[in-house]
C-alpha cells in the first residue's frame, strides 16, 4: 500500500516541468490519504532578511509566487538560531509565533502544519509545509508518508528556481540589449558617440533642429561624413531627402550641370531637361563634402545659391527657390585657402557659420575598442561568420598605439584584412610600418621624429622652423649661443640661426 502511494506521489510529481502543475496534482493525489488542506515551499533568506514564497496550492488555487515576507531583525535571527529538524509537526500553530507570522501571510486560516526540509545535494533549500485548517491534524506517521517524495520536490524546487535565475538573466540581458540598441540608435550610427566623440555630439544635438549651415572640419576618414548624416538623422528633415556630393569627385566641366541641373538643349546631348543636385535635395539636406577642392569660378555660383537661396538650371533663366539646410565638409585648412587666395572669403564666412571640428582617431583612442568591436561585428556579417572573432591585448595595444594617417577608415581597413586573414581569431593587425626617423642627438640619444603624426594636418615649413626654434630657445632660457644654447642644442652655426630667426620675424 505504502509502495502503491510512493510511486503514484512521484508519478504525479514528475507529471510537469511547472512545479504549480505538477504539485496541484500530487497534492489532489495525497489529499486522499493525509488530512491536507493546502502546501506551500518557501525559502529562508537570512542575508536579506526575508522568506520567498516560491509555490501555494489548495483547493481552490494553485500557482507560483514570488512573495517576499521581511522580517524583522529578531524573528530573523529566531530562524537562524532554530534548530529545525527535517519533519516537525505543529498542531498548535500559535506556539510558533514567527512561522504563525510568515504562514498568515498566505494562509491565514492554517492551523497545523507539517513542515519538512529539503535539500539541494547536501545544502538546505528550503522547507515544504503542509497545512490543515483544523487544530491537532498531523501525526508523525505522516511524516513518514511524505518524506521519501522530499528528493523529488527538492528537483522541482531547484528546478524552479534555475528557471527563474533564467529568466532573470534573460531579462536583465534583453534590458541591457536594448539599451546599447538604443544608446546606438540615439547616437545615429556613430561610434564613440559617448566617448571620444561626445564635444563633437553635443554640438551635433545644439544645431540639429536648426536650419543653420554647419562646417564640419576634420582629416580624412575621421566620420565627417557620419557626423554629417547624424545631424540630417536628428533633425525634423530626417524623412526629407538627404543628398551628398562629393565636390572633389566632379569634373570642373560637369560641376555647374551637376549642382544645378539643365534645361533640355543646354547643350549638346541634353536631350531633357534635369534637375541637379540642389534641386533634388530641396526641401531636405545638401551633403557638400571635400568643399575646399570647389573651383573658384564655382565658389562664387555656390555662394550666390547660399545668399538666395535659388538656382537657375545650366541654359535656364528662371530663378528656382530653394529650402536647404546645408552641410559642408573639409580636411583642409579653409581659413589658410582664403588667405592665399584658394577659397572666397565671403564663401567661407556663409559656410563657417557653425564649425564642429572632428578630432583625429589619434586624438580619442578610447574609442578605437568599440570601433574594433563595431566593425568586427559588422564584418562578421558580411563575411557569414557564425563566432565574432577577438583580438588579444597586444593586438589592441598595438593599434591604440599608432597615429592613424588615415583615421577611422584605415582601421576599418586593417580589421577587414585581419578577419581575411584570421577569420576564426585571434585578430593580429597588420599596420603599415610607420617612417619613423631615428636620429641620435650630439649627445648620443635617439629622438623619433614622427612627421605622420601630424597626418594631413600639415602646417607651412617655415612655422614649423619658427616654432622649434622658438622651443628650443624655451628650453635654454632665451640662450643662443654657447655652451647649453639653442644653435648648439639644434646643432647649427649660431649666424645661421641668428639669420633665420630674423627671417622668421623671431627677433
Ligand atoms: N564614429 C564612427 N562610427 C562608425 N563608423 C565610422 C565612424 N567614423 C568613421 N566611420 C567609418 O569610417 C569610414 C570613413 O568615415 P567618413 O566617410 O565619415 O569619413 P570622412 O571624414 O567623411 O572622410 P573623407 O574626408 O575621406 O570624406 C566610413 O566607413 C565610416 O562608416
Amino acid at each position: 500500500m505504502q509502495k502503491q502511494f510512493f510511486f503514484e506521489s512521484i508519478q504525479t510529481l514528475c507529471s510537469s516541468l511547472q512545479i504549480d502543475v505538477a504539485l496541484n496534482r500530487y497534492l489532489k493525489h495525497i489529499k486522499k490519504t493525509l488530512p491536507i488542506d493546502g502546501m506551500f515551499i518557501n525559502i529562508h533568506h537570512a542575508q536579506y532578511q526575508h522568506i520567498q514564497f516560491l509555490v501555494h496550492c489548495n483547493d481552490t488555487q494553485s500557482g507560483t509566487l514570488d512573495l517576499r515576507v521581511p522580517l524583522s531583525e529578531e524573528q530573523n535571527e529566531i530562524l537562524i538560531n532554530k534548530e529545525w529538524a527535517d519533519i516537525t509537526i505543529l498542531n498548535k500553530i500559535s506556539h510558533e509565533p514567527v512561522t504563525e507570522y510568515i504562514t498568515s501571510q498566505v494562509v491565514p486560516e492554517a492551523k497545523s502544519l507539517l513542515m519538512l526540509k529539503i535539500y539541494s545535494q547536501d545544502t538546505p533549500l528550503g522547507m515544504v509545509v503542509f497545512y490543515s485548517k483544523q487544530h491537532s491534524a498531523f501525526k508523525a506517521h505522516h511524516g513518514d508518508f511524505i518524506e521519501p517524495h522530499l528528493h523529488t520536490i527538492a528537483l522541482l524546487t531547484a528546478f524552479e528556481l534555475k528557471g527563474r535565475n533564467l529568466l532573470k538573466i534573460n531579462q536583465d540581458i534583453t534590458k541591457q540589449n536594448s539599451s546599447l540598441k538604443r544608446a546606438l540608435f540615439n547616437s545615429h550610427g556613430v561610434i564613440g558617440a559617448e566617448s571620444g566623440l561626445r564635444p563633437v555630439m553635443e554640438k551635433v544635438k545644439a544645431i540639429a533642429k536648426l536650419s543653420t549651415t554647419v562646417l564640419l572640419h576634420g582629416e580624412t576618414g575621421c566620420g565627417k561624413e557620419v557626423v554629417a548624416n547624424a545631424i540630417h538623422e536628428m533633425s525634423d528633415l530626417s524623412d526629407k531627402p538627404f543628398i551628398k556630393v562629393n565636390c572633389g569627385a566632379i569634373p570642373e566641366s560637369l560641376i555647374d550641370s551637376e549642382l544645378f541641373g539643365y534645361e533640355k538643349g543646354a547643350f549638346t546631348g541634353a536631350n531633357a531637361t534635369k534637375k541637379g543636385l540642389f534641386e533634388q535635395a530641396n526641401g531636405g539636406t545638401i551633403f557638400l563634402d571635400e568643399i575646399g577642392e570647389l573651383p573658384l569660378a564655382v565658389q562664387v555660383r555656390l555662394l550666390r545659391v547660399l545668399q538666395n537661396s535659388t538656382i537657375v538650371r545650366v541654359g535656364g533663366s528662371e530663378s528656382i527657390q530653394l529650402n536647404i539646410r546645408i552641410i559642408a565638409a573639409t580636411h583642409r585648412n579653409l581659413k589658410a585657402m582664403v588667405h592665399k587666395g584658394e577659397f572666397r572669403e565671403d564663401l567661407w564666412y556663409r559656410l563657417a557659420i557653425f564649425p564642429i571640428e572632428i578630432p583625429a582617431l589619434r586624438q580619442r583612442t578610447s574609442d578605437i575598442p568599440l570601433l574594433l568591436q563595431h566593425f568586427i561585428e559588422l564584418l562578421s556579417a558580411k563575411f557569414n561568420l557564425t563566432q565574432l572573432p577577438s583580438t588579444t591585448e597586444k593586438e589592441l595595444a598595438k593599434l591604440t598605439h599608432y597615429s592613424w594617417p588615415g583615421n577611422v577608415r584605415e582601421l576599418f581597413n586593417i580589421i577587414e584584412r585581419a578577419m581575411i586573414q584570421y577569420p576564426k581569431g585571434p585578430l593580429a593587425f597588420d599596420l603599415y610600418d610607420e617612417e619613423l626617423e631615428a636620429e641620435p642627438d650630439h649627445h648620443g640619444n635617439v629622438i623619433v621624429i614622427d612627421p605622420s603624426y601630424a597626418g594631413n594636418m600639415l602646417v607651412p615649413l617655415d612655422t614649423m622652423i619658427a616654432k622649434y626654434i622658438s622651443h628650443a630657445l624655451k628650453i635654454t632660457g632665451g640662450k643662443l649661443y654657447g655652451a647649453g644654447g639653442a644653435a648648439e642644442l639644434l646643432d647649427i652655426n649660431p649666424n645661421t640661426l641668428r639669420s633665420k630667426m630674423k627671417k622668421l620675424n623671431l627677433c
